[in-house]
Parts: C-alpha cells; structure tokens; sequence
C-alpha cells in the first residue's frame, strides 16, 4: 500500500510542465481479467438491445474491448458478472454520491415501497424535496419535478422560448444537455465519444435553432447576440462541463454570460444536472458565486432513481401549466421513491463534513494520478471540484472541447482496459468526468493511485 501523499498545488498547474515521451513498452494487459459471463451477457445483449445497451457510452466503443456487465454495487464498489470487484469512479454517471445502496437511503426507500411505488396525485414529498431544493439553490424560487435530466433541460428550452417569445438558443459545443432535438448538435457525452457531431432524425429547423459558441469565450457568445438581435430566447451551459471530460469555467466567463443575458433580455441556464448539488451544497452557482435565471438538476436529486427537476425565479415558474401556459407534464413525474431518495441524499450530504470529504479525496486522487504520470512520463492534464475530477492525455491546459479534442484517446483507451486488470472502474470515455463519492477512503484512493502508476509504467 502506498503511503498517504501530500496534496500538492493545483493540478491544471503541473500538467503544463509534464512532458511527451513516448513508450514501446507492452500495454497492461499481463493479469488478463475473468469476464467470461460479462461477454455471454453481452453477446446475447447485442440481440436484444441496440448496440448491446440502454446508453450508448456503456458500450465501451472508444476504448476498445467488451463492457463490464455489473451485478451489483455497494459503497465505492462495484462487482461485475464474474464477481471480479472494482473501485468505482463512474457512480452511475454521478448520482451514487453518498455511495452505492445506502444503507439510509435504502431504508427509507424500502419504508416508501409499502406504502406505494407511484401515485400519479400530489404528495407531500414533493413539498420536501422541493423546500430542500429551494432552500439550497440560489436561483429556485419554485421548482417542477420530472424524469430525467433530458427532460429539465428540454423542458427548461421550453420555458425559456414561452417566456421571451423568441426561438433561438445558444449551447456551448462540447456541452451536452441530454437527447433532445435542439440538444444534438454538436454536443458532447455519448455523441462525442461516438464521433456523431449530430443525429439524423433531427428536422434542419430545430438544428438551426440551436447556436453554438465556445466554452471559455465570451467573445464567441457576444458575437452571436450581435448576429441574432432579439432573436435569442436563452443560452444553456454545464457551469463545470463534464460531458468533454472535465473542463472548469473561468469566472469571468461566467459573470460574462450573467452580463451579456441580462443585457439581451435572454434566460440565463445552468443545467447543473451533473454539478447540481455535487460542486457545492448550493451547486455550481453557489460555488461561483454567479445566480442563472433557471437551473436544470438531475442525478443527485434522484439519489440513484429516475428523476430530473428544473426551477427558477417565480415569475418564470409561473408560465408552467397548470399556473401558466407552457405545457409540460408526466405520468411519474414526482414519484415518491424518488422523492424518497432524494431526500434522503440531500439529508446525508447536508451534514458537517460532506463536502469537505469530497473535496480532499478528489484532490488527493488527482493530484497523485497527475504526479504518477509526471513520474513515468506521460504528458496528462487536468483538474477537480469538489467530488467531479477529470484528467486528459495531453499537455493542457484544457478549456474547451476545441482543447479537449487534441488529447491523446487512443492512450486512454489503453489506460482505460489497464486500470480495470488493476480493479479500477473509470467511465469508458476520455470525454467523461469522474465521480467521487462520500464513501471513496483514502485507502481507496491511494490503492487507485498506485493502480495508475503500474499502468502508466506499461504504456
Ligand atoms: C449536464 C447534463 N445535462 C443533461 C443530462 C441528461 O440527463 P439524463 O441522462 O438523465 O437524461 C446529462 C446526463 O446525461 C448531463 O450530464
Ligand atoms: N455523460 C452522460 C451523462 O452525464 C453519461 C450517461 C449516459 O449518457 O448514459
């Protein structure tokens, strides 16, 4: 076992001064995993699934090999079809925040269950989730419960076009908002790993609706209003992407998207689906310091069942029906597991100490992922907040997808198969964060850092 290292200065620092050297030695393949019902799962899954899967990343396309077929997870861990185990960096694409199958969260979920899985009619569990939230989150007044992210941030498009009266909207490439129409262009996640810059099946119009400027520059965004005068409903962002891998915004950038929205009369989005509640108790608006018009949450919310929420100043909430005109509804929308759970979850992440634990196992994990590639070699960058980190295979600085796209994935892919013969689950994507949890130890997180150091050594 390694021992504790010291945590050292910011990570984005170092990885300018690490240095190309390229190596011939064999990748770490030598401890050869057992997955042989993770393949029969999966072969027999590729018959009955498109691609084998329900989204695409799982599918491991762009780092090569067969995916891991899980089943089941607890704390940090996850153990696969062969009962191989691995520390766990994807948390189910982050909601697993206070850890896999948590013993509270599992109680009170198995309370609700007696008393029913879904109603369809107003409960009062809506009305707590909904005081937590409005409590937490600096710019929600009134919030509205749905399903998924995909959901808020369409429905959130939605609101923003109601309220001005305008179509146009403005994403930031690289940024991914979920699956919607207007979403799909070119935008980051599973659209990006897979090299789609777009989907057919989206009609021209909508893709036309949908500007793009880039992450990290104002310029490009004030360009656009110039060129699209009172025509821009809204502009939607990740305040911390983590759909091109992890890229932090720069605080300026942000006060300027605050400034030039206010000036335009545009809604000013923070889709905080991903940082909502993981950045910071208040989200990624508390941590900056820089109040959206409306916000966009999932995964943490649901504290690991399906959920999505947006909400916003009054006056904008108004305009969702019943209380306005914009229609949007659902048949499972505020379903009590999952208000259950989220409840719960904010509960657990609202005691001393959450986030600070958070904070020091992320740094202490990149920092040391950094060093050990400093150490062997390898030009890597990268960075973290809180419990979202990320790292990339190239000099860096990092901050747009523009950056992210000259990183080196092939080496990735290599360092990606390596760390799992190393019992190390990392998302299967170099254009994805990574997740910590309050359950990750620093045992967990120096048995990880000495799984990177073996692997880099055999790049
Ligand atoms: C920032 C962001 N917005 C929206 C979404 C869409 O959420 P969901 O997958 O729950 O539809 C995701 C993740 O997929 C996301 O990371
Ligand atoms: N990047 C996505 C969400 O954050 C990954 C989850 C998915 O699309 O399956």
């Amino acid at each position: 076992m390694q021992a504790a290292r010291p945590q050292t200065q910011a990570a984005a620092t170092r990885c300018r001064k690490a240095t190309i050297v390229r190596s011939t030695a064999a990748p770490a393949t030598a401890t050869k995993l057992n997955t042989k019902r993770s393949e029969e799962i999966f072969k027999e899954a590729q018959e009955l699934l498109p691609g084998g899967v329900n989204s695409p990343v799982r599918a491991f396309k762009s780092v090569g090999g067969q995916p891991i077929v899980f089943d089941h997870v607890k704390g940090a861990y996850c153990w696969d079809a062969d009962n191989n185990k691995y520390i766990d960096y994807v948390g189910s694409w982050g909601p697993a925040i206070v850890g896999h199958a948590n013993d509270e969260v599992n109680e009170a979920l198995k309370a609700q269950i007696e008393k029913g899985t879904s109603f369809g009619a107003p409960c009062e569990l809506e009305n707590v989730l909904a005081k937590m939230v409005i409590e937490r989150v600096p710019s929600v007044e009134m919030v509205r419960f749905v399903n998924s992210g995909t959901e808020a941030c369409l429905s959130v498009v939605r609101l923003m076009r109601a309220y001005t009266g305008r179509e146009k909207i403005i994403k930031f490439t690289g940024c991914y908002h979920g699956h919607a129409d207007q979403f799909l262009v070119q935008a980051g996640s599973g659209v990006l790993t897979l090299g789609l810059s777009d989907s057919p099946g989206v009609p021209a119009t909508t893709a036309a609706a949908t500007l793009t400027a880039q992450y990290n520059d104002i310029e490009s965004v004030k360009a656009l209003f110039e060129a699209n005068k009172g025509e821009i409903a809204g502009l939607i962002l990740e305040p911390v992407v983590g759909n091109s891998g992890f890229i932090p915004p720069t605080k300026e950038f942000l006060q300027g998207l605050r400034d030039v929205c206010t000036k335009e009369g545009a809604v000013l989005c923070f889709d905080e689906v991903m940082t909502g509640f993981r950045i910071a108790k208040g989200c990624a608006q508390e941590y900056f310091g820089i109040t959206p018009d409306v916000t966009t949450m999932g995964k943490v919310i649901g504290g690991g069942l399906p959920v999505g929420a947006y909400g916003g100043k009054k006056e904008l909430m108004q305009m969702v029906a019943p209380a306005g005109p914009m229609y949007q509804a659902g048949t499972l929308s505020g379903n009590p597991l999952a208000m259950v759970a989220g409840i719960k979850t904010l509960e657990i992440l609202a005691r001393p100490g959450a986030y600070e634990h958070l904070d020091k196992v992320t740094k202490r994990l990149i920092s040391g992922i950094l060093d050990a590639a400093k150490e062997t070699g390898h030009a890597m960058c990268g960075g973290s907040i809180s419990g979202m980190f990320g790292f990339f295979f190239c000099e860096g600085p990092v901050s747009s997808f523009e950056d992210a796209k000259a990183s080196d994935t092939a080496k990735f892919g290599k360092f990606h198969r390596g760390m799992l013969e190393q019992g190390v689950y990392l998302a299967p994507s170099q254009f994805e964060a990574g997740f910590t949890s309050l359950a990750h130890t620093e045992e967990d997180i120096d048995r990880t850092i000495e799984a990177a150091r073996t692997v880099l050594k055999s790049l």
